[in-house]
């Protein structure tokens, strides 16, 4: 079966005067899955983003939207909607003419948009908030209503710029779990900038890792974590080390790292910097004398209260040579 792609950037540039923002991507989006652009701050993700939607002219190269070529439509032409980091919502409006906006401006009928706008509130349970204003909502359902708002112009792909910042860590994995489910229910493609690595391989079916304006790699979650292609990834998807081994650079997963049973089964010998409980695990920071970088290992719960391990101790520690994964 060929894969169909409801997304395919080109070569696509972003420049801003002078700066290189997004510099000549090319990546396809498979229809119906969720993609996570993740990257630390300033890497070009809402940049990448933007250019989708339309809101941002693309410099170089182009932009593909269920296979037409979108790169000088407007933003309301293409397809897409956007889902805004701060939800954007009207203030003077009640939820139900936010969610109906679109259909107003579109020409529809008072009462066709008023129905299609109920429909929409009931997908997202905010049925019974119709009548109140965003002001008068909590941040969740703030970003409901937002999701209503965007999902009425029925987008072949939705576009969600870092949607779950706005929100405190509880509520942030409440909706996480939502739009994961959202997205599965309504079979559209989400592309989802995100800057946090746990968000994007919770939801990600492909990650795409994005650095200094170019993609570091991108590929299925899984992939990504288990074989990042470079020093970069392998950093910032968290989790893994990056060790010189005579000559040669390899990442070890934190939780693949162990303490040696005796000088002769260590690898290495580190000096423990940190120690911190995290309940399920200790994560243990410590240096290589000999390297400049921290290295971090995770020791399961129970291994940890047999074993404890100090500030200021000399570990030996190994790892299966098939938990090395060559960069
Ligand atoms: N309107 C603009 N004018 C000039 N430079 C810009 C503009 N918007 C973004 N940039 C620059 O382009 C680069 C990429 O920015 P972009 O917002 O796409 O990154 P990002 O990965 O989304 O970052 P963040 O996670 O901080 O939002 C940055 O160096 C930024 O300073």
């Amino acid at each position: 079966m060929t894969t169909k792609y409801d997304v395919e950037l080109i070569a696509a540039t972003k420049r801003y005067g002078n700066t290189v923002a997004v510099n000549a991507i090319s990546l396809r989006i498979a229809s119906g899955t969720y993609c996570c652009l993740l990257g630390p701050s300033g890497c070009g993700k809402t940049s990448t983003l933007r250019m989708i939607a339309g809101h941002e002219d693309v410099s170089e190269g182009d932009i593909l939207v269920n296979n037409r070529n979108v790169t000088e439509f407007a933003p309301a032409e293409r397809g897409t909607a956007m889902m805004f980091q701060n939800y954007a919502l009207f203030p003077h409006m009640t939820c139900l003419e936010n969610v109906a906006f679109s259909q107003r401006m579109k020409g529809v009928g008072r009462a066709r948009r008023l129905e299609m706008a109920r429909e929409f509130l009931s997908l997202v349970e905010m049925s019974a908030f119709e009548k109140r204003r965003p002001g008068e909502l909590s941040g969740g359902q703030q970003q409901r209503v937002a999701l209503a708002r965007a999902l009425i112009t029925k987008p072949k792909v939705l576009l969600l710029d870092e949607p779950l910042s706005a929100l405190d860590p509880f509520l942030r994995l409440k909706m996480r779990e939502e739009l994961k489910q959202f997205q599965r229910e309504l079979g559209i493609t989400f592309i989802h900038v995100t800057h946090s690595q746990d968000e994007a391989l919770a939801l990600g079916d492909q990650i795409v890792v994005m650095h200094d304006g170019e993609i570091s790699q991108s590929g299925p979650a899984a992939d990504v974590f288990d074989r990042p292609d470079n020093d970069f990834v392998a950093r910032f998807i968290g989790g893994h080390n990056v060790i010189t081994r005579e000559d040669r650079k390899v990442a070890v997963r934190a939780d693949r790292l162990k303490l040696a049973e005796s000088a002769a089964t260590a690898l290495m010998t580190c000096n423990v910097t940190a120690v911190e409980y995290q309940g399920t695990h200790a994560r243990i920071v410590m240096k290589d004398p000999d390297a400049a970088e921290s290295l971090t290992m995770q020791v399961p719960d129970a291994e940890f209260k047999e074993r404890p391990i100090d500030v200021g101790a000399d570990i030996g520690i190994r790892w299966e040579a098939a938990d090395e994964h060559s960069l």
